[in-house]
């Protein structure tokens, strides 16, 4: 691979430590100048602190000596991190010896954005709008990210659920180049020399899946990568964190997904899951080779402490799921968004419900259909809001009734019983398979779909729901949209209107009797980002359960009364932005009041440091690079 991207092969553009006279080596030849200003120059785009003219070996952010060869004026069009296309103006063609490679015109960033809002809905398949994003984010890094964070409605559905669903499918079609790491099982006891093949110095976050369970798709095996892909272009597009310090990782052990082994486009290794004991070493030691290879690295820096590196675990099979959660939760830096990331958006929605209802979690009753990742994720941080309201954990286990794919869970289930994590959920009930049989015993107040059982609220169940209450709660969770237990639609149809009503995938607004309603994107995409970044701001080294329901509150506290007016549950995602930082925000009062938090001095302005970290995705000057000076307030640059 000839990656411009690699950090090894990185060279410098304006390297410069002292005002003067200077010559520019570019390509195109040399260039004369003059620099002004008295601080060392830190090229941003590249995250590199350059020392003078690049005629002595610099360092990374981690300190890793590198080359201190001239990036070549091609290199600022072959970069994603450096590319503008036509936005490089007439002195930086000139100066970077690209002049003449791009067209005469020049554009603004917002011209550029606008021609890719134009492109993309040239395209009819969404399939193919999400190649062309893909291609955008290879080309064009900070165009990308801003499409995406200033078009968040459009873009989401695309580079995210549902769309991401089909490209995990079709990835094997439609894979174009390299993005994030594959480590297969064959790679055993050299995990950490694959990780030292990640270009980047500096990662912060990694989203890691093992293709199991992918979406409500099932086992996509390797292809899966779709899925990390996406969530991390969702870290930095919808909460700031920087695109190299993401890192996305799919583990391939295999595939138990036959019409996959057939398939002659499979990208990933061509047998059966690997299990048992050499899969949990194979984890085991990716757990660690990661912290070696980044728990490190930052130190070199101005920062005062070692900053743990933040790890997401996403789509694995319910069976690991559960266990590694468990396993790493207190001695790694992680959480599981399909447990914890879904229970709190799914809470939060609940809180926002709850002021519509003008009540309080206690007083309802939940009917989840499946017990999963995400309905036991949900169940259980159910029962610590209603704990936090008064009830005990016997009284709030009570008001939850949970249905797998074998009945109702009840305590004498015959035939192999209740195990797991399911075990608090059993009901003193007789058993019952059907959905319908127990809406009708149960009355639930609240009806939550996380199964991935395409259509099994049924236009019956929905009524019956109608019937029992006023308002009744419906969420149907699953993705992609395929798999959603009924759509926006029918839940209102069904309701005359009067469901409170939100989704995993995206749905249109309906308009039922005049009225038109928003329904809620109750998807962990509101929650991830913002947790993702109060935790590296913070330096947080476990993520606590409460964490999650501190989120689901400050999520809940952004749904204003018109929103509630308008059937939504959650904040329009044109200000996801701000529930990120919100969210951050509460997270970080919460770990300095509780000491978990590792990153000192405390901010006394934690919004302002937080937003201070954040990402910008405007393009700026190769030509008059500014040193970013970070004061050790804060933490120099804790992103
Ligand atoms: N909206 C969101 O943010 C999120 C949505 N999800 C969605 O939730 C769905 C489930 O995901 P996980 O819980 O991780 O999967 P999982 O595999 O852990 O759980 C699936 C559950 O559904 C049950 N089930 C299967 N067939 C059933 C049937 N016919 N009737 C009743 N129950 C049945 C299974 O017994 C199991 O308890 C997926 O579609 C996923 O996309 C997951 C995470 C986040
Ligand atoms: C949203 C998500 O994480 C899932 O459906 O698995
Ligand atoms: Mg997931």
């Amino acid at each position: 691979m000839s990656d411009p991207r690699k950090m090894g092969t990185r060279m410098s553009s304006i390297i410069d430590e002292m005002p003067g006279d200077y010559t520019y080596q570019s390509s195109g030849g040399a260039v004369n100048g003059r620099v002004s200003g008295t601080t060392p120059v830190r090229d941003m785009s590249q995250e590199v602190t350059l020392d003078r003219l690049g005629q002595r070996p610099f360092q990374t952010a981690s300190g890793e000596a590198m080359c201190s060869s001239m990036v070549r004026g091609i290199d600022h069009l072959r970069d994603p991190r450096l590319n503008k296309g036509m936005a490089f103006t007439l002195e930086e063609r000139q100066r970077l010896g690209i002049h003449g490679l791009l067209p005469p015109r020049f554009k603004t960033q917002e011209q550029q954005v606008a021609l890719c809002m134009r492109n993309v809905a040239r395209y009819d398949e969404n399939l193919n709008k999400y190649i062309y994003l893909m291609g955008l984010q290879d080309r064009n890094e900070r165009l990308f990210y801003r499409l995406l964070a200033e078009n968040v409605e459009q873009m989401m559905p695309l580079v995210y659920t549902p769309t991401v669903g089909l490209a995990c499918q079709k990835f094997g079609l439609i894979y174009r180049r390299d993005r994030g790491l594959f480590i297969s099982i064959h790679d055993k006891g050299h995990i950490y020399e694959i990780l030292k093949n990640w270009p980047e110095q500096d990662v912060r976050a990694i989203v890691v899946t093992d293709g199991e369970r992918i979406l409500g798709l099932g086992d996509l095996g390797a292809q899966g990568m779709g899925i990390p892909v996406g969530k991390l272009s969702l870290y930095t597009a919808l909460a700031g964190i920087k695109p190299s310090q993401c890192l996305p990782i799919t583990l391939d052990v295999g595939t138990n997904n036959q019409s996959l082994l057939d398939d002659e486009d499979y990208i990933g290794l061509r047998h059966k899951r690997v299990t048992g004991a050499e899969y949990d070493d194979f984890i085991d030691e990716f757990m660690q080779a990661v912290v070696k290879r980044y728990g490190q690295n930052t130190l070199i820096q101005v920062r005062a402490v070692v900053v743990i590196k933040q790890g997401e675990f996403e789509d694995f099979g319910n069976h690991n799921a559960f266990r590694f959660l468990e396993k790493y939760r207190n001695k790694y830096c992680t959480f599981n968004d399909d447990i914890q990331g879904t229970a709190s958006v799914a809470v939060g929605g609940m809180l926002a419900a709850m002021r519509k209802l003008k009540t309080k979690l206690s007083e309802h009753t939940f009917l989840f259909l499946g017990a999963g990742e995400a309905a036991l994720g949900i169940a259980g941080l159910c029962v610590m809001a209603m704990m936090k309201e008064g009830l005990s954990s016997e009284e709030a286990h009570k008001r939850i009734f949970m249905i797998d794919s074998r009945g109702l869970i009840v305590k004498n289930r015959p035939a192999g019983g209740v195990v797991g994590h399911k075990v608090e959920f059993a009901q003193d009930m007789p058993p019952m398979k059907e959905i319908a049989e127990v809406v009708d015993r149960v009355r639930p107040t609240a009806l939550i779909g996380a199964a991935a059982q395409s259509g099994a609220f049924t236009p019956e169940i929905l009524k019956k729901m109608g019937e029992i209450n006023k308002e009744p709660i419906i969420f149907a969770l699953s993705n992609p949209t395929s798999k959603a237990e009924c759509t926006a639609q029918q839940a209102y149809e069904a309701t005359e209107g009067r469901a409170i009503f939100a989704s995993g995938s995206p749905f249109d607004p309906v308009t039922i009797n005049g009225k038109t309603l928003y329904p809620g994107q109750g998807n962990n995409a509101y929650i991830f980002p913002g947790v993702s970044l109060g935790v590296i701001c913070t330096g947080m080294h476990h993520i606590s359960e409460e964490v999650f329901l501190y989120s689901a509150e400050a999520l809940s506290e952004m749904v204003t009364d018109e929103d509630l007016a308008q059937g939504r549950l959650y904040p329009p995602l044109s200000s996801i932005q701000e529930v990120s930082i919100k969210i951050a925000v509460q997270l970080a009062e919460h770990a300095y009041k509780t000491g978990i938090a590792s990153l000192y001095p405390e901010p006394k302005d934690k919004a302002a440091f937080i937003r201070a970290q954040l990402y910008d995705y405007h393009y700026t000057s190769p030509l008059c690079a500014t040193w970013e000076w970070r004061s050790p307030e804060n933490h120099n640059g804790a992103m």
